[in-house]
């Protein structure tokens, strides 16, 4: 579910449960004076002209109506749990106004008025919509209305970060020190409100409208404000009102049925302006709508078995709920409806409203059902008639009637009061909060989440419901939502990459969840989920905030469906779980980076093994700003099982340092090899680039962006294979999604990235091109005395660069296809993706499978002649400026 942000008063969505006591008192008395013959409001006339009804049918019928009400508040309630129709549900849910989340919104919202949130908007797609809330935006006080969004929106691009800078490097300038033009992209700015299209009509409570005029019932009518009415005859005298006043909120709901009730009136409750969407707007109407059918349902059934039909006296139906939701005495209000019955007089249609919709057969139909006409500014709508709802989303959003209403035929039409329909709506939803938290708990992976937690997630699940062969989740599509079965069975498939056909994987019952994946990821389903059951699905629905806030951690959630390579790499991270950092044994240093020295170690009782321990120091990850990238960092290659990745096994932290167990890779960087060979020829370049490649197709398809490629960073293990090591500028993106980050090192780094145009990952493509000229020739092609020189002959493109002659064609070729400015053109990033790259010319005759498999026999094959050899590994000297200083700041506790 998502918050959207409508001005206007939350009054709907705020009922608070100490209301309710006063609210009963109201509902009594208008009870009794809706019971009563003498009540001057039963005695008036009905809008039914010459109406022979009189007041003592009336009477009955409202005292009958009200007792068959009362008996059927239940009926609403099943409705709720019945209803397949997913809109409908949501929409009640919706309608529910007794959130205590709901009422915390609405408080805060009352302080701020004149605004528009983000998702605001977002929401609001057309000009002219934005400009009528900017509108409202100044006439209403805020309000917040939660409204179930089932379509999966695009996000906004993230805001550039800060730039990044990691201390100095001890051969090659690791990072840009400084952009060479540093723009701070900001959030877009939050659109000024147009304080001068005011919205607020003063708009009269009981105006007389154009319609009265016409000959028309109008039942609801549609404030005039945003069209100018034609010009018209004066309207004929209206007649004598009962109640000439406006209405303030606190006047009794007799009042105003005192005066909906005038015959040829135009009845609207005169508020602050919001207007929701009409698609909003429908969906409420049709759950109504459908629960005034099961309404008259019942009523038929009591017709038919008039022995059952009881008249329940207000006492006796007024307080006390058959649910005593907490356990703790509480029970929820048992709302008191007043029902009277409006009738209306038909009348001919008149105006510019469309004549089609009833064939013309308004004349000669029977009266049986009643039919009203709705139209907007004068346009015709619909035409509704039997069992339709009407008028609740003046009530709902607190706003002017948005239609008018038009009574085209003889119709009774049943009301119901404001708060009424509120108390329904909370009593109902109270109910459903308390099944949906029992239902979830009875749900294994739930049941030890604390009892608060249970009910803030049942606030804000969403019940939705599918036929069978229904796509619930689609591989591939955008998904922000998190689903738990509460009916049903559905089946979980995944398109073989090679055929697109879908194989099957498992099948889910009632309390399995799913979804959890593109909330966890990039966005992107992951699987296909279809509704199996032959009589439908229902799942509880659950939004990516309240997904991330409560549920994310769970770490049965997190990994229940991993594929094979992550149930293997958690298997792996198992084995290291009782490792501690005191069972460590320094042996020797094995480099030294930006943030501390990286040393080979051993644990106490395991001779045969050694790992490389990253040490890192806090104070100065903090001070250039590097928390970001250290914890993504940890994230990414404690996940990765890709043997051209080095494996993270185990992290420690303590008051000073960061620690990073990993795979050690005794032969040594690429870089020392390459230096103490000068360049390496064809075949050899191919091996290790073929090497990035591998590393690349696994980080790239799952979408994340490493930017820091170099022969420093590539390892060689002791056969020979290269492996990608330090992440620190690795990043998951959002799928279609940019970066602004200003990191890498100067001579790899791409030329967006200095332009700070926004880059992905076909950045890393431009650097691969620039590591194959490197290990080709022994530089890298665009070198400069500083990195602005560098920089500079970046950008001046790779055609600029004279290639050495020992760069044969097809090499050339490719590093001039990965090397293109215009990253889109860059070879990997385009449709056939990296596979572009491994069928290029260069690599024609490559044993892809071969490295692969690792059955591929390595050019060079460094000495390693034990776990614990560092020979192919530079000497360090000690760190001479000594342990860093404590930082219990406490940013780092998920490290
Ligand atoms: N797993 C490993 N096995 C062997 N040596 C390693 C390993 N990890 C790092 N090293 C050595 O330590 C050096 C520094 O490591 P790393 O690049 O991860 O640190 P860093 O602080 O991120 O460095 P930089 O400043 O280059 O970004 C590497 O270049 C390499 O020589
Ligand atoms: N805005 C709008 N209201 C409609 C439509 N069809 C029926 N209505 C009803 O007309 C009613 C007029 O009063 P409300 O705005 O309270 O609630 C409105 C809806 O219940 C429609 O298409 N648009
Ligand atoms: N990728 C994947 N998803 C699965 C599997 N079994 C169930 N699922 C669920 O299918 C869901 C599809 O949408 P998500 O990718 O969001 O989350 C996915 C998982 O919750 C499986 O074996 N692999």
């Amino acid at each position: 579910m998502k918050i959207k942000h409508y001005p206007g008063k939350a009054v709907d969505a705020s009922l608070s449960l100490e209301g309710t006591s006063a609210m009963g008192a109201l509902y009594e008395a208008n009870w009794l004076r809706a019971a009563s013959p003498t009540n001057p409001a039963t005695n008036s006339k009905l809008s039914r002209q010459n109406s022979t009804a009189g007041s003592s049918s009336f009477l009955i019928e409202g005292i009958s109506a009200l007792s068959k009400y009362q008996m059927t508040l239940e009926n609403i309630r099943q409705l709720e749990q019945q209803t397949r129709d997913r809109h409908i549900v949501s929409t009640i849910k919706e309608l529910n106004g007794y959130r205590p989340s709901a009422l915390q919104h609405h408080q805060q919202g009352e302080m701020h008025n004149g605004w528009i949130a983000e998702d605001q908007d977002e929401m609001v797609e057309s000009t002219e919509e934005k400009e009528k809330l900017d509108g409202v935006v100044k006439t209403a006080p805020a309000v917040n209305h939660y409204v179930l969004d089932p379509t999966e929106r695009t996000r906004v691009p993230r805001p550039r970060q800060q730039l990044s800078v990691k201390p100095p490097s001890l051969r090659r300038s690791q990072t840009m020190s400084q952009p060479p033009s540093y723009v701070t992209l900001r959030s877009p700015n939050k659109k000024p409100q147009n304080l001068s299209n005011s919205s607020s009509s003063a708009y009269s409570t009981f105006s007389s409208a154009a319609e009265d005029s016409q000959d028309q019932v109008v039942i609801c009518q549609q404030p005039q404000r945003l069209m100018a009415p034609p010009p018209r005859e004066p309207p004929p005298e209206p007649p004598k009102r009962v109640v000439s006043k406006p209405l303030t909120r606190s006047q009794t709901s007799v009042q105003r049925y005192a005066t909906i009730r005038m015959p040829n009136q135009s009845t609207t409750f005169a508020r602050s302006i919001a207007r929701p969407r009409d698609s909003t707007a429908s969906l409420r109407r049709h759950s109504l709508e459908q629960a005034i059918k099961a309404l008259k349902l019942q009523e038929e059934q009591k017709d038919t078995h008039p022995k059952s039909q009881q008249q329940i006296s207000p006492a006796a139906s007024s307080n006390g709920s058959s649910k005593d939701l907490n356990g703790e005495g509480f029970c929820i209000p048992r709302p008191r409806l007043i029902v009277p019955v409006h009738t209306y007089a038909r009348r001919r249609r008149t105006g510019n409203l469309k004549e089609q919709s009833s064939g013309g057969q308004d004349e000669e139909e029977p009266q049986k059902d009643g039919r009203v006409e709705v139209s907007r500014e004068g346009k015709y709508l619909s035409t509704l008639s039997g069992a339709k709802v009407l008028g609740e989303l003046a009530i709902l959003y607190n706003c002017q009637r948005t239609a008018t209403i038009t009574a085209i035929t003889e119709c009774n039409l049943w009301a119901i009061e404001r708060q009424c329909f509120q108390t329904i709506m909370m009593r109902t939803g109270l109910i459903r909060q308390a099944e949906y938290s029992d239902f979830l708990k009875s749900v294994p992976i739930f049941k030890d989440l604390a009892d608060d937690t249970l009910i803030k997630i049942s606030d804000v699940l969403e019940e939705t419901h599918y036929q069978r062969g229904d796509y619930i989740v689609r591989q591939g599509a955008r998904g922000d939502t998190f689903f738990i079965i509460s009916k049903g069975k559905v089946r979980v498939t995944i398109k073989q990459q090679d055929t697109q056909e879908e194989k099957f994987i498992r099948m889910l019952g009632k309390g399995d969840f799913f979804g959890e994946k593109a909330l966890q990821g990039d966005d992107l389903r992951t699987a296909n989920i279809i509704c199996e059951s032959a009589d439908g699905v229902s799942c509880l629905v659950i939004d990516r905030e309240t997904f991330n806030q409560l549920i994310s951690n769970l770490d049965e959630i997190k990994h229940r469906y991993d594929d094979e390579g992550a149930m293997e790499r958690r298997k792996i991270n198992e084995e290291f779980r009782d490792i501690n950092l005191t069972d460590l044994r320094v042996i020797a240093t094995l480099g030294v980076g930006g943030f501390g020295r990286v040393e080979l170690v051993q644990t106490n009782g395991d001779g045969s093994r050694s790992f490389a321990l990253k040490q890192m120091k806090k104070s100065q990850i903090v001070e250039t700003r590097q928390q970001q990238h250290i914890m993504s960092e940890k994230e990414i290659m404690g996940e990765a099982n890709c043997q051209f990745i080095v494996k993270l096994f185990k992290t420690f932290k303590d008051k000073k340092y960061l620690y990073m167990l990993m795979e050690s890779c005794l032969g040594g960087e690429l870089w020392t090899i390459l230096r103490d060979k000068g360049n390496f020829d064809d075949s050899t370049t191919r091996f290790y680039t073929a090497c990035v490649v591998e590393a690349f197709d696994y980080l790239h398809s799952r979408n994340i962006i490493y930017r820091d490629l170099k022969p420093e960073n590539l390892l060689l293990n002791e056969r020979g294979y290269v492996k990608l090591v330090d992440f620190g500028f690795a990043k998951k993106l959002q799928t279609g999604r940019k970066t602004w980050t200003f990191c890498g090192t100067p001579e790899y780094v791409a030329p967006e990235v200095i332009l700070n145009r926004g880059h992905d990952i076909s950045a890393d493509y431009w650097s691969l091109g620039v590591l194959m000229f490197e290990l080709l020739t022994g530089t890298p092609p665009f070198t400069g005395s500083d990195p602005m020189r560098t920089y500079n002959i970046i950008l001046k493109g790779i055609d600029a660069i004279e290639f050495p002659r020992n760069i044969t064609r097809n090499a050339s070729n490719l590093i001039k296809k990965l090397c293109r400015d215009n990253p889109a053109e860059r070879l990997g990033y385009q449709r056939g993706g990296i596979s572009e790259i491994q069928k290029h010319k260069w690599f024609d005759g490559f044993y892809w499978w071969g490295l692969q498999n690792c059955t591929l026999e390595p050019p060079i094959k460094p000495a390693v002649k034990s776990v614990v050899d560092t020979t192919n590994f530079d000497d360090y000297p000690p760190d001479p400026e000594g342990p860093p200083p404590d930082d219990v700041t406490g940013w780092d506790k998920d490290f």
